[in-house]
This record gives C-alpha cells, structure tokens and sequence, in this order.
C-alpha cells in the first residue's frame, strides 16, 4: 500500500514526499500527517503556524520555568528574617564576626563599650550590608541575601526595612535554628554581667545604648532597711510563681517609689535589677508624645527578664492636654494608664516600678493591690546615710565621719543624697574639706565650682 502524499495548496510537490517509500509504516503516516498540518495546510502557511509554534515556546517555557521552581522549592530551603524581629541585630552580629565568608558589601557599625572601670572605648563592627554573601556553615553552604526596601519605611524612626534570607540545601534546614541559637547565645554572652536599659522607640522597646556595667546594690545608700525589704519583697514574689497561677491571680506586682528628687529612686532600681540579673525598660511618662495606645503596647511587650520602670507616673494623672509648668503636655491618660496596668499579661513575671516627686497628685485608684502593691517613700539623707556615704567615699575615716555627721545635724540640713554624693565627688581625696564646705549645702541649688 502506498500513501498517495496530498498535495500543496499551490499543487506544488512536497520535497519529503520524495522520502516516502512503499512500504507505508506508521512513521511513513504521521510524516504525511505532519506535513499535511505544519506544510500545506493554508492557515499553517500563512502565520497562524508560527503562532502555534510560538504558544507551544512559550508554555514549554512555563513549563521549565515553573518545574524548575519546584524543584528549588524541593532542593533549597529559605529563612528570612525581618528587621522587626528580634534576631536580626543578633544575626548581623553574628555574622559580622563570622571568620568563613566572601562579603564584598559591608557596612560598619559604631559602638560604644563602657569597661567596668568606667572608661569608654569605640568599636566599629563591619557587618554584611545590602547584597549577596557567601558562608559556609558547619560544612554547609549557605547564600544569605541583605535586602533594603526601597519603599516600605518603619514610620517610628525613618529607616527603612529590611530583611536577611538565608537560603541552603533542604537537607541542612536544621543549621537555621542552630546558627541563630549561636546569634543570639554570643548576643547574651556579650551582656553577661551588665544591664540592658531599653528606651521605648515607637512602639518598640530599643536597648539605649552599650549594656551598662551594672550597678552593685550596696552602691545605692538607703535609710535603714528599706533595700533589704524592697528586696525580699521582690525575691518572694519571684519564687512564688506556682502560688499565683493555681489561684488565678495575673503574676505581676507594683512598687512605687516616691520622694524628693536626687534621692536614689532610679539609680535603686537600676541596681536591683543588676542584682537579680534582670534588665530594665525605662519609660517616662511625661514624654510628651507617648499616649495611651503606645503605652499599653509597650507595657504587654517587654523584652525577657525586665523590669518595667514608669518613671513621673504622677504624669498621667494631668488631665488630658493639660500642660505644666514646664510646658510638657503627657498624652497618657489616667485611665489609660490603669488600663495597661492591669492589662499587662505575660506568662513570665511582670515587675513594675513606678516613681515619682509627687504622691500627693496620685489618684487613689492606683493604690490598688495589682496595681501597686508595695509603696516605699524614699527621703532625703537622714544621719545613717549621710554616715555610710561619708564612709564609702573616705574609707577609715571615721573620726571626721563622726564629726562630719553632728555637724550636719547641727545646720539640720535637709538635702538629698544626690547633693551629698555631689560634695564628696567634688573633694575625692580631701574628707577635711568636705567637712568644712558642709555648710554650702545648706543652699539647696548649690552648685559646686
Ligand atoms: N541614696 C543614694 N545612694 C547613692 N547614690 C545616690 C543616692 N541618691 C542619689 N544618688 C546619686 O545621685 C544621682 C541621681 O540619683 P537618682 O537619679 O537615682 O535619683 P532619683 O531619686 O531617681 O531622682 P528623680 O526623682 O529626680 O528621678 C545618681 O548619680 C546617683 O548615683
């Protein structure tokens, strides 16, 4: 049987006809079928073939492009981090001290280190910036990519986001979890020892500053007693975690320093989270562009292992949009401020502090028990700190101490511990000449020069 090849719309013989031999196989058959679609079919002929061809191009195309992801997907694995996350600044961190990898783009990052004798040096940390870069991690590659957006801002400080994506082979996915336990590890490591104050920033807690060496509580000279009962007050309630939850009670507890200013408040604080290893969220309520909203988001997103310190909370209790003498105008509302108090719910414990000059203008309502539970008034130098201050500036001194002391008791002067520190630090080294300037302390706004 022969297949008779069907002629050309022009009746021109096709040249593969000529190939065709008699013996008619079935590839013989679709040679003719092909011929009869692609070469003498007239739609074929005048340009729709090739708009055939160039549909089948371009879902075979489609085809690769889309197998080919797939199998990126199955082969390749990415972790991005965001730099709203946590473990960003711990990454470039840890990156940048990172001995195995090919960075060509770096950025630096200056840093100021306080030593624990108090002298402050400068660090400047190259760390990979916005591109591509190369490690290899415990044997496995890893392309880690540092990408700015070019259009998204964080409107709380101007800078733009940014995100790191780790990508590598599927079957080492477990070195993510490892490399950022090690990020945030040598992150912790470097804090060992110091307190992390954080400032809010936005509606984000920001460390403000290098970790601080940290402050030993014995530093911080109050009258009789009133560290120790602080103290065992807060160690109680730390150890009593179970005690809260089978009772339902939220776990958090308010203390409420109150007192003339220079009186050691703040500086108490600072050293008792030292003490109990804690770090410290500073917020002033007297900020004038904090509100309610950001003070409640702030407050239920403490950073782990801090204690909150409101200072000025008699802030909040000017009536709204009213401004004081200073001119400032608090924007957290009295209600508010109870309402993020009793809102704060974390699983860990919450320890707030509050301070203030002023107790006079708080309103009752915060004296109650989850709010405030333990109330503290911190004064000005009574004989016993005025005598263990004297004592911690000139040590073995204890004669003019004694002397130092009756004098001062003498002019009943009535000064904070902050003036008093003042006066010693302005004679380091000569005890006999704080003893006779003692009397300029009896103007209270004495500056010594
Ligand atoms: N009792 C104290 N013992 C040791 N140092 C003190 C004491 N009181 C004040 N100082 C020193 O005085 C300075 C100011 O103290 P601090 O800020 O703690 O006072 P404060 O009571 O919190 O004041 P304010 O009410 O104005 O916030 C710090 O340098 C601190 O070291």
């Amino acid at each position: 049987m022969s297949l008779e090849p069907p002629k050309g719309p022009a009746g021109t013989p096709n040249l593969d006809m000529d190939k065709i031999t008699e013996s008619g196989s079935i590839s013989g058959a679709a040679n003719s079928l092909i011929n009869q679609v692609f070469k003498e079919n007239p739609y074929f002929a005048a340009g729709g073939g090739l708009m055939i061809l160039g549909s089948a191009l371009a879902l075979a195309r489609t085809g690769i492009k889309s197998g080919s992801s797939l199998l990126y997907r199955q082969l390749v694995v990415d972790l991005e981090i965001p730099s709203k996350d946590k473990s960003y600044l711990w990454f470039l961190e840890w990156m940048g001290k990172y001995p195995q990898r090919s960075s060509r783009h770096l950025s630096v990052e200056t840093n100021f280190i306080q030593h624990d004798n108090g002298s402050v040096t400068t660090k400047f940390q190259l760390v990979p910036g916005p591109g591509s870069h190369l490690i290899r991690y415990k044997g496995a590659f890893m392309l880690i990519k540092r990408e700015r957006s070019g259009k998204m801002i964080d409107m709380t400080n101007g800078a733009p986001f940014e995100t790191v994506t780790l990508t590598t082979l599927y079957r080492d996915r477990h070195l993510f979890n490892e490399l950022l336990l090690e990020a945030k590890k040598m992150a912790t490591k470097q804090n060992e020892g110091k307190t992390v104050i954080y400032t809010s920033w936005g509606p984000e807690w920001r460390p403000f500053g290098q970790p601080k060496a940290k402050r030993v509580l014995p530093s911080v000279v109050l009258d009789k007693g009133i560290a120790k009962g602080i103290l065992d007050d807060v160690k109680d309630f730390m150890q009593n975690g179970e005690w809260y939850l089978q009772r339902g009670i939220p776990y958090r507890r308010g203390y409420l320093l109150h007192g003339p200013p220079g009186s050691g408040k703040t500086s108490f604080i600072q050293a008792l989270a030292g003490h109990l290893d804690y770090n410290i969220c500073i917020l002033n309520l007297a900020e004038s562009n904090l509100t309610d909203d950001r003070l409640n988001h702030l407050m239920n997103n403490i950073p782990e292992r801090s204690i909150l310190l409101l200072e000025d909370v008699d802030a909040a209790f000017n009536k709204r949009g009213q401004t004081d003498e200073s001119g400032f105008k608090s924007g957290v509302t009295f209600s508010g401020l109870l309402n993020s108090l009793d809102g704060v719910t974390s699983s860990e414990e919450t320890i707030t502090f509050m301070t203030t000059n002023h107790p006079e203008k708080l309103d009752p309502a915060i004296m109650r028990p989850g709010r405030i539970d333990y109330k503290q008034y911190i004064g000005n130098a009574t004989p016993y700190q005025i005598e263990k201050m004297f004592m911690k500036f000139y040590p073995g001194e204890s004669e003019l101490c004694a002397e130092f002391v009756q004098k001062a008791e003498g002019l009943g002067l009535d000064i904070s511990t902050a003036q008093l520190q003042g006066l010693f630090v302005f004679n380091k080294n000569d005890p006999q000449n704080a003893l006779a300037m003692i009397e300029t302390l009896r103007h209270q706004n004495h500056v010594f020069s």
